[in-house]
């Protein structure tokens, strides 16, 4: 059966996440959280005290960095490691939301991540979310969901997901980094967030996560059986996920 490249892309707490892990495990591929990698990265500086803005932090943070995801049974997902250390769940906290967009913005940053990114996923069989990924890192993957949803949904979604973790944070707080990431991120230089010209929209505001599940692995199936009958066209910026 040949593989594919699922990419999806989109704003900061709409699902990608939820959603690439399930495919991935539907279809039995890889998932690479490429946030995650960015979300280390804003550890190590925070950690380490060092200045996004001096090129000599940034050239020792990129030498002395090491990202890995190591497959947890326990969870039945991978799991971040920072130089050898999980730091799955501290990266998730706020304190590195509210800094990630910044660092991420970083040009040397994204080279090096952008690269990491490319050599995890030569092989194909892969799913990755983040918000360059088909249009940056996997431009010719076979299928590319660009997913959104109201803002106010997100951040409620979000509230909840910190709440069951025990991380009390106000609404308007996360409506605020919501923005503010959705904001930097669509307006940097290097790898923008946007839409890729042939990525399908899908907007789950309504819809549960099982929904947004299947309708991926749907596609990714029928873009299995292309690939498998030989190529074919891809979608378009016009086509919403599911029509
Ligand atoms: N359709 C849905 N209905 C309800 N909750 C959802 C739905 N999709 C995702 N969620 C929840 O929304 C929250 C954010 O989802 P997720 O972390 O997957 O988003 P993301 O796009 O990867 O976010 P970020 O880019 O900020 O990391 C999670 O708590 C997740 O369980
Ligand atoms: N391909 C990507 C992925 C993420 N980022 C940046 O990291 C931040 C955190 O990502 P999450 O998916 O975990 O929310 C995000 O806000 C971006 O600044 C990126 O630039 N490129």
């Amino acid at each position: 059966m040949p593989k594919i490249i699922v990419a999806l892309d989109g704003f900061s707490s709409c699902g990608k996440s939820t959603t690439a892990k399930l495919v991935a495990r539907q279809l039995h591929y890889a998932y690479i959280d490429t946030g995650a990698m960015y979300r280390a990265v804003t550890l190590y500086f925070y950690n380490h005290h060092l200045s996004l803005t001096n090129p000599r932090d940034v050239e020792k943070a990129l030498r002395e960095i090491q990202i890995t995801f190591r497959y947890q049974p326990e969870t039945a997902t991978n799991e971040t490691y920072l130089n050898g250390l999980n730091v799955e769940n501290e990266i998730r906290k706020m304190y590195i939301s509210e800094r990630v967009s910044e660092v991420s913005a970083v040009v040397e940053v994204r080279q090096a991540m952008v690269a990491q990114q490319q050599r995890m996923g030569r092989s194909k069989g892969v799913v990755l979310d983040g918000r360059d990924v088909g249009t940056v890192v996997f431009p010719e993957a076979e299928l590319k969901i660009f997913m959104t949803a109201d803002p106010l949904i997100r951040a409620r979604r979000r509230q909840d997901e910190l709440l069951a973790k025990g991380e009390l944070v106000g609404l308007e707080e996360i409506m605020q980094n919501l923005q503010k990431r959705d904001y930097i991120d669509t307006h940097r230089t290097e790898g923008p967030l946007r839409q890729a010209e042939d990525a399908l929209l899908l907007d789950n505001s309504f819809m549960t996560v099982d929904e947004q599940v299947e309708m991926v692995v749907r596609l990714a199936d029928e873009r299995i059986g292309r690939a498998l009958r030989g190529s074919g066209p891809r979608g378009t910026s016009t086509e919403q996920a599911g029509t």
